[in-house]
């Protein structure tokens, strides 16, 4: 059976970010896995993904990142506490910071390799280093700092 990315453990109404959410058609539907301590998604822009003819827009790559920096945090939780991910209760974080430097044009046309560090390790907040590569090359690099989702953004919760 082939493994799952962390994303797949979200549940249903959390999976419909236009990064990662495995429901929402009209995503990105980022998939991010371990490869020992740290966490990797292979993201294949879309021609429409540009930002000049040839370069994948930045925004995308932050998209990317955000969303490998997230799954990664929510990862790391668990691993952390020696849990297996998808157990309750579960380890929801959301993007409190997400830095992104810009190297050099990333080249459309070719997969990009996301690669996470994890930084930190608290009970309500992760920090993950991104970096991107296309053809080897590193692209892009950031960081995300990652926050346990507050109950009030909890999908049905009105109340903060
Ligand atoms: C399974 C879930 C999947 C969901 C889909 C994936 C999500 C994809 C990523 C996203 O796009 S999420 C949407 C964009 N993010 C938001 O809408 C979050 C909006 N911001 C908030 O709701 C609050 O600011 C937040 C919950 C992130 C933090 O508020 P808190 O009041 O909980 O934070 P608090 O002040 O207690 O700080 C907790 C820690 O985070 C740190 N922190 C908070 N904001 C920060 C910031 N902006 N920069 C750096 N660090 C920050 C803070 O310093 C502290 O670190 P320490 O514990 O080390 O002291």
């Amino acid at each position: 059976m082939a493994e799952k990315a962390f994303q797949d453990y979200y549940p249903d109404e959390l999976s419909h970010c236009y990064g990662c959410g495995r429901l929402n058609e009209h995503g990105l539907q980022l998939k991010s896995y371990w490869d020992g301590d740290e966490t990797v998604a292979v993201f294949h822009p879309r021609p429409y993904h540009m930002a000049i003819p040839g370069v994948v827009y930045g925004g995308l790559i932050a998209s990317v990142i955000d969303c490998h920096g997230t799954g990664s945090a929510s990862a790391a939780a668990y691993r952390a506490a020696g849990r297996e991910m998808g157990t309750d209760p579960g380890f929801r974080f959301v993007t409190a910071s997400l830095r992104v430097d810009f190297l050099r044009p990333t080249p459309l046309g070719v997969p990009l390799e996301v690669r996470g560090r994890i930084r930190e390790v608290k009970e309500r907040k992760v920090v993950v280093a991104v970096t991107v590569r296309a053809g080897g090359e590193e692209c892009a690099r950031g960081e995300v700092v990652a926050v346990r989702m507050p109950e009030h953004m909890m999908p049905g919760r009105t109340t903060a």
